[in-house]
């Protein structure tokens, strides 16, 4: 991956909701990552780690609650952290960086056909072009990626939730952005809905469409399915990222290790198998202890691990954030089991 062209930088991104009593909840604390063209990242983690604000604060438009504390993102060498909104609005998003959120499914205007909702959208982004031309596109775009072009009359309440779904991923793309963050675009579908999603997915990098993918989901088999690497998330944090095969089934973080553990099934052999669970529950992102935000809850714990914040460290094409890596490393990966 590392001769790969960088598509999208991002260092030290720090953001945070304001709340009405004042407090900062630190949603995304110091992420710092490289996206590669041509492949697609993953972010794994639990409910409430920070994925979807990751997701939000990457496209550079800070909607309140949500804050910009500190950090940049850079998109073909330019730091979306720096723009303005108008200029986000109109030459950024859409068109470089598009970001489809969980319920963007239910985002459509029921009261609008598909058509006039990409000739909407179009039309914002360059008011020079004719309501043919715009129909033209969207009916090659859904031919290429195919969806019948007749879906194109309809509106969204017509529409299946996988069709819906299918839909939403083509108008988002409909001006080959760069980068496409997909927040749990299969989580409301039934597998076969999936499925079809996943390959539409795989299209738009078949057809030149987009350039690279962040897919966030808490299903890892559609981690491993889809992914070039994983990142996994914990409290705010990337807590290691590597490889999809490295990330999943040599995983090295504790917290890593307990997630696979706990989510990669049902295979066969631990089916029926009482899954190990993870006791505790993730720190207050209003007040983040000192040291490693895992700390509490890891069997491996010891004093350091509480006295300072803990970096990343780089071990080949992976890094994790852990201080007793070479403990790890030297004593067997496998940490006593949750259970
Ligand atoms: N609008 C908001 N105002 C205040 N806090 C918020 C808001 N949205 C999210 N949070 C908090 O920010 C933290 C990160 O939430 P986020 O939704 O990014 O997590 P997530 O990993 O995407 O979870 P999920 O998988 O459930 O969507 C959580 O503590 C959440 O409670």
């Amino acid at each position: 991956m590392e001769s790969k062209k960088v598509i999208l930088e991002v260092n030290n991104l720090k953001t945070y909701y304001q709340t009405r009593l004042g407090e900062k909840i630190k949603a995304v604390n110091s992420v710092s990552f490289n996206l590669y063209e041509g492949e697609i990242l993953g972010i794994a983690g639990e409910s409430g780690c920070g994925k979807s604000t990751l997701a939000m604060s990457l496209s550079g438009l800070f909607l309140s609650p949500l804050k910009y504390e500190s950090g940049s993102v850079f998109l073909d060498n330019e730091n979306i952290m720096q723009k303005k909104e108008n200029e986000l609005r109109s030459n950024i998003l859409g068109k470089k960086y598009s970001y489809i959120p969980q319920s963007a499914m239910n985002a459509l205007n029921p009261t609008l056909k598909i058509k006039n909702f990409i000739i909407d959208l179009l039309k914002e982004h360059d008011p020079n072009m004719t309501e043919k031309e715009i129909l033209n596109l969207a009916k090659e775009r859904f031919e290429s990626l195919s969806l019948p072009p007749r879906v194109l009359n309809l509106h969204p309440l017509e529409l299946s939730g996988g069709m819906k779904q299918r839909v939403v991923v083509a108008i988002s793309t409909i001006m080959n952005p760069e980068v496409v963050v997909a927040d749990e675009p299969t989580s409301a579908l039934d597998v076969t809905s999936q499925k079809i999603v996943i390959k539409l997915i795989k299209d738009l990098f078949d057809k030149k469409i987009v350039k690279s993918i962040i897919f966030i989901t808490h299903e890892l088999p559609i981690l491993r399915h889809i992914c070039d690497r994983i990142a996994v998330m914990y409290a705010g944090e990337f807590v290691e990222i590597g490889n999809m095969k490295d990330v999943i089934f040599d995983p090295i973080h504790p917290y890593s290790q307990a997630l696979m553990q706990s989510i990669l099934v049902p295979e066969k052999g631990i089916k029926g198998k009482k899954l190990p669970s993870l006791p505790g529950s993730p720190p207050d992102l209003r007040k983040i202890p000192k040291g490693c935000r895992f700390a509490d809850r890891c069997p491996l714990v010891i004093e350091d691990c509480k006295k300072e914040d803990v970096t990343l460290t780089k071990l080949g094409e992976r890094s994790v954030r852990c201080i007793r890596l070479n403990h790890i490393l030297t004593q067997g990966k496998r940490v006593t089991p949750y259970v």
